[in-house]
């Protein structure tokens, strides 16, 4: 029987494309039946340049460690990864950009982006939404996912902690949203149940999306319009 009920959780997290969406259906038309369980919106935050500061961070650090060293505006920054647009200033800007990211204090010390913390909040005492954060640990691990744990204690109180999930690939948690200021995410699973809203950093606001992809500007933007159209579908 234990089995039986490991299985069908499981089953359920799969078809969650399929599942919630009906269920969401079932609450907007009729009401729900007797039995029914409507499946709560479940929303993914990604952390850096979404709740956490990430990129304000990196120039400020490499200015103060390297201040003789040409660095990236964040006007001028195009494309994820600070690391390679480093190095297309100068090879060894790479590796210098990448150790203050590296180093022990950074993550902790991020300031939250202007209005996530209050928003998080919100949308965490919404009705039938539920909200993790979803963030990917760098390959050099050490201090970075340590600190992402605390950043979450020290700026949103411990039991969010238990809302992390970490991961090197998004693209397997099953979710409706996930608001990420990545503007390409891939992993193993081609199809993620999620739709993924590009949140605007310095590094993504040229990207023109193709329809019907949507962005968030800002904290300031209409996240809730996005979380309730969401409900509707
Ligand atoms: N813009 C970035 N350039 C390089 N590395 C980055 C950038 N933003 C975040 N990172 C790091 C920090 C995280 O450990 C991982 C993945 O971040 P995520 O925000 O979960 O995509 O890469
Ligand atoms: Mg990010």
């Amino acid at each position: 029987m234990k089995l039986i009920c490991i299985c069908m959780s499981a089953l359920a997290v799969r078809d969650r494309r399929r599942c919630g969406r009906v269920c969401r259906e079932r609450r907007a038309g009729s009401g729900l039946s007797m039995g029914s369980v409507a499946a709560p919106l479940r929303v993914l935050l990604d952390m850096d340049g979404v709740l956490a500061d990430f990129e304000g961070a990196v120039l400020r650090e490499f200015r103060a460690r390297f201040p003789t060293e040409p660095c990236v505006e964040l006007e001028e920054r195009r494309g994820f990864s600070v690391r390679e647009q480093y190095r297309s200033l100068r090879e060894d800007l790479a590796a210098k950009v990448a150790s203050v990211y590296e180093s022990p204090g950074f993550f902790l010390d991020l300031d939250p982006i202007p209005g996530a913390l209050e928003a998080v909040q919100e949308m965490l005492h919404m009705q039938d939404t539920e909200v993790f954060i979803c963030t990917s640990p760098l390959q050099k691990y050490e201090h970075c996912i340590v600190e992402k744990y605390k950043w979450v204690e020290k700026h949103l109180g411990p039991t969010f902690v238990e809302r992390i999930i970490l991961t090197r690939d998004k693209t397997v948690v099953a979710a409706d949203l996930l608001f990420d200021d990545k503007d390409t995410i891939q992993g193993a699973e081609a199809n993620p149940s999620w739709e993924h809203i590009l949140f605007t950093c310095c590094h993504n606001r040229h990207v023109q999306l193709p329809a019907p992809r949507r962005r968030l500007r800002s904290w300031a933007d209409d996240w809730k319009a996005i979380l309730e159209s969401k409900r509707r579908q």
